[in-house]
């Protein structure tokens, strides 16, 4: 994607340092849209609420840490319903598409956006795009009504399918043409939002009346900004299960060791909580800590460390870690990711060899990929609830014309946030942040800093987050109730 345009920036500076990083609306680019009083009002349950509509002014601060002298900083739109709406609800014709890989809460998504349009804005002509971006032009359609969809939230993946590549900006925007679509909701991690932004920039150039909304999903928790993304709460728990199963199996044998491999191509942070979470773990190895086997300081090191000690150990490893050690084939899945090779059975299989190898110490060793299991379960009680806010969210953004955003947490509240912001970068684990302190506390595992060849120093990226995380905590992005 290039950079985005002016239409895209839209950047509001107030008083003392304030900065609104707002969103664009359609009323940007088309003049006179009529509008019509929120339908809202006259629905029972809402009418009663105090201060239901948002504020035209309302916005939430990207950071909460501050401190006396330092600038009020960068802000995002509240997300809400809005007095006013720029559709009446019989003329909205919205479509719903999940891009990318399975995570839990998608279906909970598409249902909550079905039943918001319906319940909430008397919407009743919302399609279902099969399988991805490529069905915009590929595939039929599927009617989605409150009943058909009433459900789904109780099934993992998503009733619409989905896919990875297919995008053809122009063959997309044609189709959302030719069927006279006015609201697309596209659910899906960062490639699907980068798609979303260059559809939003064809809408604008076209001058059509269609709102574009993104709802961020990723299981690895690796869009930046939002406090955390939807189905990585689901994916932790379910970890425990098979960090659980590790644990009872290496206990039960002399010298026995569990490993687990959890996903997390560039993003360690379902490990790092999953081993937080469960203190069975001795040893959590994600992509942001590069470490090594051999010598002082090393892995081989520390797990004859533990097994002396303890008997057995667990160990956790994120699909993404320690890439660079292996046989790497530089291939490519059909939206341009890496694909990586299996570290779970590479390691074990090292750790195999080292041990038959020093003939002293017969180990048992037990490996456990539970990775798609997790990723294909329904969300949690948690998630649920989460889903419904982001797609509620996404729903008043596009009824009130905001268009070319994506609704996320952010500090505990529901934002309108720019697609170029969700996109400009991955969120990682900041190994120099509290957050992985606390678990190289608890697991007692070693940092694997010593070796000079550690790769810290060289990760660009792991610094740009550290600069940006100074106040925060390795959380979702920085401090909030909900990841501490
Ligand atoms: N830079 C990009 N521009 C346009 N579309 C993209 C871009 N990157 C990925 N996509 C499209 O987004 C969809 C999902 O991307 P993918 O990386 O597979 O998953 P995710 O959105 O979960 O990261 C695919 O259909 C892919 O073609
Ligand atoms: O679904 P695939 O193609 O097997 O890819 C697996 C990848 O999908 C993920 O689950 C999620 O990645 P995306 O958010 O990019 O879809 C990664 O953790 C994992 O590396
Ligand atoms: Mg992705």
């Amino acid at each position: 994607m290039g950079s985005p345009s002016n239409q895209q920036m839209k950047v509001v500076n107030g008083e003392y340092g304030y900065v609104l990083q707002d969103v664009p609306h359609l009323t940007d680019y088309i003049q006179d849209l009529p509008t019509y009083p929120n339908p809202l009002r006259s629905i029972p349950a809402y009418s009663v609420v105090k201060q239901y509509f948002v504020d035209m002014d309302d916005s939430v601060p990207e950071k909460v840490v501050v401190h006396k002298d330092t600038p009020r900083g960068v802000h995002f739109r509240r997300a809400g319903p809005r007095q006013k709406v720029y559709f009446a609800s019989d003329e909205v014709h919205a479509c719903i598409v999940t891009c990318g890989g399975l995570c839990p809460g998608l279906n909970t998504v598409i249902r909550e956006i079905v039943h918001s349009l319906d319940y909430m804005y008397g919407v009743n002509k919302v399609l279902g795009i099969d399988g991805g971006y490529r069905g915009f032009y590929a595939k039929n359609t599927i009617t989605l009504t409150p009943k058909v969809v009433n459900d789904i939230h109780k099934r993992g993946g998503t009733i619409l399918g989905t896919s990875r590549g297919g995008h053809d900006t122009m063959k997309i925007v044609d189709s959302i043409q030719d069927r006279g679509i006015n609201q697309v909701y596209i659910i899906g991690g960062d490639g699907t939002q980068k798609g979303a932004a260059v559809i939003f920039e064809e809408i604008r150039k076209r001058g059509l009346k269609v709102a574009v909304a993104g709802i961020p999903k990723t299981i690895d928790n690796d869009i930046p900004v939002i406090d955390r993304s939807f189905g990585f709460d689901t994916a932790v728990e379910e970890a425990q299960r098979a960090i659980n199963a590790a644990h009872v199996e290496a206990e039960s044998a002399e010298n026995g060791i569990g490993v687990v491999k959890l996903m997390g191509r560039y993003s360690g942070f379902i490990a790092m909580y999953a081993t937080l979470a469960s203190r069975d773990v001795d040893c959590c190895l994600i992509p942001e800590s590069p470490f090594y086997l051999e010598g002082k300081g090393g892995l081989f090191e520390y797990i004859e460390k533990t097994l002396k000690e303890n008997g057995h150990m667990v160990i956790v490893i994120a699909e993404g870690a320690g890439q660079e050690l292996l046989d790497t084939k530089n291939e490519q899945d059909a939206s341009g990711n890496k694909l990586l090779q299996d570290v779970g059975l590479w390691i074990s299989q090292k750790i195999k060899e080292h041990f038959a190898k020093k003939n002293k110490i017969p180990i048992t060793l037990k490996y456990i990929d539970p990775t798609y299991m997790i990723r294909a379960i329904p969300s949690n009680a948690s998630d649920n609830v989460y889903c419904t806010l982001l797609a509620q969210s996404a729903v008043h953004g596009a009824m009130a014309g905001f268009t070319g955003f994506t609704s996320g947490l952010v500090n505990g509240r529901q934002t309108y946030i720019p697609f170029y912001r969700i996109t400009e970068k991955q969120h990682k684990v900041v190994i120099t942040d509290r957050m992985w302190a606390r678990l190289l506390a608890s697991t007692n595992q070693p940092s694997f800093l010593g070796s000079k060849d550690d790769g810290v120093e060289d990760n660009d990226e792991v610094e740009a987050d550290e600069v940006e995380n100074k106040d925060g905590e390795n959380q979702g992005n920085k401090e909030t109730g909900t990841m501490k």
